[in-house]
This record gives structure tokens, sequence and C-alpha cells, in this order.
């Protein structure tokens, strides 16, 4: 009763391991990803993402970050092109982020952290769904964002408006017509692995298409982040902040780049 009363951010990356010995695995995400090391293949086409506004339903938070989930009963936001075959349909976004502006990035580049990171999760529509498709191999697409310190950024303040209202843990509010294309960067030029959720259960079906452009952030707009909490209604207050996990080994993976 006493831990419900006083709860203690849940275990920490560290500790994943007990419960989801993947954790471990061989392509864990998220990676430091070092462009120099990364092979340019031509054979990578452009990324197309084709969102419809129509099909936003909610924002939410979820006890663990911010997340704006999708209808996801037709190909109406689609991802195909860039690393993937077929179609796969955008099912939520949500950001990962820290207590201060020198971290919250999962991703890093060359041991550079961003202040945020976007994550637009997609699910291969070869499966009937998006739960089957997390447990394959090639069921998932992410599309990582960084956000950088700068201007205040217009578009995300439409996204940020959204937050009042869900404070705490489960709590949701309607959020119709948003179009997460205004939160993608002008050049979708991208690093492409074979990696995993970043979150337990870890599993590993993502395929990590990060963009190397990045969209601005004012160090105010990341105040509202902050702003949120872990905790639930009638807890004690506990600042949803660094709800990342550390880069993790890249165990022989190669990273490729779709541009020179
Ligand atoms: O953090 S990456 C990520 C990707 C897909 C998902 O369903 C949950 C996630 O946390
Ligand atoms: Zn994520």
């Amino acid at each position: 009763v006493l831990l419900h009363l006083f709860p203690f951010p849940i275990a920490g990356p560290e500790k994943w391991c007990d419960n989801f010995p993947i954790a471990n695995g061989p392509r864990q995400s998220p990676i430091d990803i070092v462009p120099g090391e990364a092979a340019f293949d031509a054979a990578l086409q452009p990324l197309t993402l084709k969102y419809d506004p129509s099909t936003s339903l909610e924002i939410l938070n979820n006890g663990h970050s911010v997340q704006v989930t999708f209808a996801d009963d037709t190909d109406s936001s689609t991802l195909t092109g860039g690393p993937i075959s077929g179609t796969y349909r955008l099912k939520q976004f949500h950001f990962h982020w820290g207590a201060s502006d020198d971290k919250g990035s999962e991703h890093t580049v060359e041991g550079t952290k961003y202040p945020a990171e976007l994550h637009l999760v997609h699910w291969n529509t070869k499966y009937p769904s998006f739960a089957e498709a997390a447990s394959q191999g090639d069921g998932l697409a992410v599309v990582g964002v960084f956000l950088k310190i700068g201007d205040e950024n217009p578009q995300l303040q439409k996204l940020l408006g959204g937050f009042d209202g869900i404070k705490n843990k489960a709590c949701q509010t309607s959020f119709p017509n948003f179009d997460p294309a205004i939160l993608l960067p002008g050049s979708l030029d991208f690093w492409t692995y074979d990696g995993s959720l970043t979150t337990p259960p870890l599993l590993e079906s993502v395929t990590w298409i990060v963009c190397k452009e990045t969209i601005s952030v004012s160090s105010a707009q990341m105040e509202k982040f902050r702003s949120l909490l872990f905790s639930g209604e009638g807890e004690a207050p506990c600042c949803m902040v660094d709800n990342f996990r550390p880069p993790q080994p890249l165990k022989g993976r190669k990273v490729r780049a779709s541009f020179q």
C-alpha cells in the first residue's frame, strides 16, 4: 500500500532484463549512430509518408510518454518506400525527453544527445494487426525525428495545446484532425538499421528509420513536456522526464544511409 502512495518510477532500463531477457538481445534499440560508419545504399528508396489527419483519434498519457493514436483499420495513413517493402500503417506517435535540455533522445549521433525524440510507429499490413506485427522481425517500422533546441516550433504548439487534461497517467482526450506530417523535417534523408522497441517488451521487430535533419523545439516548449506526470491522479506527483533508454550494443549490425 505504501508503494502505491509513494510510487517510485518503475524499475529503470538497467532492470528490464530481469523480466525481459531480450533486453540483452542481438538487435536492441536505441543505438549511437556514427555517420562515418554508415554505408550509403543507393538501393534505398525515398521515404513516402502519406498521413490523413482524419485518422487521428486521441492524445493519451500512458504513464511513460505522451502518445497520439490513429485509426488503423484502413490504409489512410501509411509509410512506404525507404528500406521497407509493402505498406505499413501509422498506429501512433510518441516522444522521449529529458529532465534538462542536454539529454532526452534515445538514439544519439556520435554521442550527441538531443533534448527529445519523436517516434512515429507503423505496422506491416502483411499481418492482421499491430499486435501480431509487433511479434515479427519485419513487423514494425518506426520513423525517429530528433528535436533540437532553437526557435519555438509553431507546429508543435498545436500538439502541446493537447496536453491540458492529460497531466496524469491514464488520462486521454479526443484529438481529432491532427496531421503528423507537420512534425516532419524538410528533408527525409535517413539512417536505417534493424532494432527493437525501446520500452518493454523490447520486441526485436522494428525497422528503424532515423531522420538526419532535426526539427526545432524551444526550451519553453520542452518545459511543457516536463509538466506531464508519470503518476496517476491522487498519487504523489512524479514529473514525466528522462523516459529514454540509453544506446545499446550494435552487436555487428550495419547502419545504412539514404544519402551521401
Ligand atoms: O519507443 S519505441 C516504440 C515503438 C513502438 C511501440 O509500440 C512502442 C515504443 O515505445
Ligand atoms: Zn519510442
